[in-house]
């Protein structure tokens, strides 16, 4: 049964389910959606694609899914004796694993894709930095690295000894704010910019990320 994604080049969330599919080995075919055409807010995607107009969607046979995250987990689950394991099976270790993808949905993400916004994504658009909303973000994201740079000291991944799903959910986010004065924050911990620079230089993530260069 072939595996397609429907998405685009560039979009975070895109790239976290194409990161997947790569670290998993797969063949799939990826079918761009042109957001700038508005083909994600079309009668015909919101019908059969995503109703919430966004992408990327996943389809295997019958089953289509949206949601980068529910994505990753799909594929981690019905392809686990293919590629990378990026699941642990002890439920204890499943539970860790569990809690450091919620981190990163539920406080990485928002704060690190806000960031994102302002500095980078805004000046793309024409569009003017709120300085004072990067100070707000940059405080907030301390105390964030923090946490990360403890649990590092205490596991190489943050799941976990190995790397999972947990790692792989920060990929496009860590990706984009690399390229910024942010950077500056996951360099002033030894851990946490070790962990980065390890996790950006896995081959199906470089695989990912050049697709911007494409
Ligand atoms: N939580 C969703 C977020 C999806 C999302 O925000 N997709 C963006 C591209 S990264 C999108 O489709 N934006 C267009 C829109 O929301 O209209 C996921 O992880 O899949």
């Amino acid at each position: 049964m072939a595996l397609k994604v429907h998405g685009t080049v560039g979009s975070p969330a895109t790239f976290r389910a194409l990161a997947a599919l790569h670290e998993k080995d797969l063949d799939f075919e990826f079918i761009p959606v042109n957001l700038s055409a508005k083909e994600h807010k079309s009668p015909q995607f919101l019908a059969h694609k995503n109703p919430f107009g966004q992408v990327p969607v996943f389809e295997h046979g019958d089953l289509k899914l949206f949601e980068s995250r529910a994505i990753t987990k799909y594929v981690a689950e019905a392809f686990a004796d293919k590629g990378t394991s990026l699941i642990h099976k002890d439920p204890k270790k499943s539970a860790i694993q569990t809690v450091w993808t919620e981190v990163e949905a539920q406080k990485f993400d928002p704060t690190v894709a806000k960031l994102g916004w302002e500095i980078v994504l805004k000046p793309k658009f024409g569009m003017t930095t709120d300085e004072a909303v990067v100070a707000e973000f940059e405080k907030k994201l301390e105390p964030l690295l923090d946490v990360y740079e403890k649990r590092l000291t205490e596991s190489k991944y943050l799941g976990g000894d190995s790397f999972t799903l947990a790692d792989l959910h920060h990929l496009p986010t860590l990706q984009g704010i690399m390229g910024t004065k942010v950077k500056s924050q996951f360099d002033a911990r030894p851990h946490v910019s070790a962990w980065a620079s390890d996790i950006l230089s896995r081959p199906a993530w470089v695989k990912v990320a050049s697709m911007l260069t494409k």
